[in-house]
């Protein structure tokens, strides 16, 4: 924390402000990469190394592990070293496990890998929320929030059209993995560049002091009310269907479907794409009209259908798309128009759903609030890989046996439900005398 001689300094520039967000995105970038870059060779995987759809789900489920455990003292270490030797280490941290992921065809330093993924990626997420907060606090943070969150994405969209700028690396499992530590070296550059900033920005600007908020607490948790408790469900159930669904996906679409690499990787980037524009959209439109539980249960409600119409509907006529410098695929309408409306929901229920915990809780309680949404997050997500891995094997999923997908696209079915029954019982929870104001606030009748 600073002394009184640093709040008298004057505040940063914002050129200054904006250099901070661009590295601390560009941080993120990386992060949301490497997470990404398993997915186009899950194929490679399974061909060239062997690996069973369940062992696959645990490298999904390794970093999950990784990330319940430094919750727990993520947000302590960042107060104790602070946000520049924080975000530093954490990058560095995924750069090693890109590097263990990429290093041996063993399975189990693979999963050591993903493992420590874990350990560098969920902290890192937490020390650059603290470090806009800091630099943003009382200017354009909800806007700052909405464009490190779409450059981050933009690092899952780069994982996706891999498979097209970067095709001739496809040719082998480990190539595709060593760009990913290469892509985890701008993570760490940009780190260093942002811990350079802030060293130049102090005895110059002052900054925002952040509260140590961020602290998970289990004490107090029954005081938190059915409203929050139906969001953290939803949040739960819509990650756990939407992550694994996303780190399933390209293979789905090579072995179900009949795409090529390149082709599958382009129709799961629309999904992220979607999000890029989408969600700072949907944050402005329901801060204007309100009614956000109605839209968390709109959301979900779309969700429902989308995973059975992947399975039993016509696949329909092909339909070209072509992304400059990128590549260009030609794809099932049915395939497309599902990808275009998840990516929707996966625009519309987080834009919605992150920002309604803070008119639900208590100011002084909203980091914890986060903390326990996230650690709850991560168990759900922790599981549903390692299910559908279950499942694909059980059944045999392959391109000769397509039905074997079936039951996994079931499971999602199942949890897509229980958004709907949890974003309904938010709904009915805020039009009676419990409520918090989620449908009617809006940022004209705002105090
Ligand atoms: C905002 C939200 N972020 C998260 O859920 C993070 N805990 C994990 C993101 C990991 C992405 N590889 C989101 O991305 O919607």
């Amino acid at each position: 924390m600073h002394d009184a001689s640093w709040r008298d300094l004057p505040p940063p520039t914002p050129f200054y402000r904006w250099m901070v967000l661009l590295f601390v995105s560009l941080a993120m970038f990386g992060n949301y990469y490497i997470y990404d870059s398993l997915w186009p060779i899950v194929d490679l995987l399974r061909e060239q190394r062997g690996f069973s759809y369940q062992q696959i789900g645990w490298l999904s489920t390794a970093y999950n592990v990784a990330a319940l455990l430094v919750l727990l003292a993520g947000g302590y270490l960042i107060d104790r070293w602070g946000t520049k030797r924080a975000i530093t280490l954490f990058a560095l941290i995924c750069l090693f496990a890109a590097l263990v992921t990429a290093w041996s065809p063993n399975f189990e330093m693979m999963l050591a890998g993903r493992f420590l993924l874990g350990l560098g990626a969920e902290p890192l997420i937490v020390a650059a929320t603290t470090v806009l907060a800091k630099w943003f606090k009382g200017k354009e943070l909800s806007f700052a929030f909405g464009i490190n969150l779409s450059i981050a994405r933009l690092g899952s969209t780069a994982a996706d059209w891999s498979t097209g700028f970067a095709s001739p690396l496809y040719a082998n499992w480990q190539d595709p993995l060593w760009l990913a530590t290469a892509v985890a070296g701008i993570s760490v550059s940009a780190a260093i560049l942002y811990w350079i900033l802030e060293r130049r920005a102090e005895g110059r600007y002052g900054l925002g002091v952040v509260e140590n908020n961020e602290k998970l607490e289990f004490k107090g948790l029954y005081s938190f009310s059915a409203s929050y408790w139906y969001v953290v469900a939803l949040c739960v159930v819509f990650y756990a269907t939407v992550f694994p669904f996303r780190s399933f996906a390209i293979d789905y679409f090579q072995q179900a479907h009949g795409l090529d690499r390149e082709a599958a990787g382009i129709l799961s980037s629309i999904l992220p794409v979607a999000a890029i524009i989408a969600t700072p959209l949907f944050g402005l439109w329901v801060d204007r009209i309100g009614k956000r539980a109605l839209f968390m249960a709109a959301g979900s409600l779309v969700l429902l259908p989308l995973f059975l119409i992947v399975t039993y509907a016509p696949a329909g006529p092909l339909v070209g798309i072509s992304i400059p410098f990128i590549g260009s695929a030609v794809v099932p309408l049915t395939l497309l128009l599902v990808i275009t409306v998840l990516g929707i929901v996966f625009s519309l229920i987080p834009a919605v759903m992150w920002p309604s915990v803070a008119y639900i809780v208590d100011g002084r309680r909203l980091g914890s609030a986060y903390a326990l949404m996230t650690f709850c997050q991560q168990i759900g997500w922790a599981i549903v890989p390692l299910t559908i891995g279950f499942l694909n094997d059980k059944f045999m999923a392959g391109p000769d046996n397509i039905g074997g997908y079936t039951p996994g696209m079931w499971l999602y079915t199942g949890m897509a439900s229980l958004g709907l029954y949890f974003s309904y019982k938010l709904w009915r929870t805020e039009q009676g005398p419990h409520g918090h104001g989620l449908d009617t606030i809006t940022s004209k009748n705002s105090a």
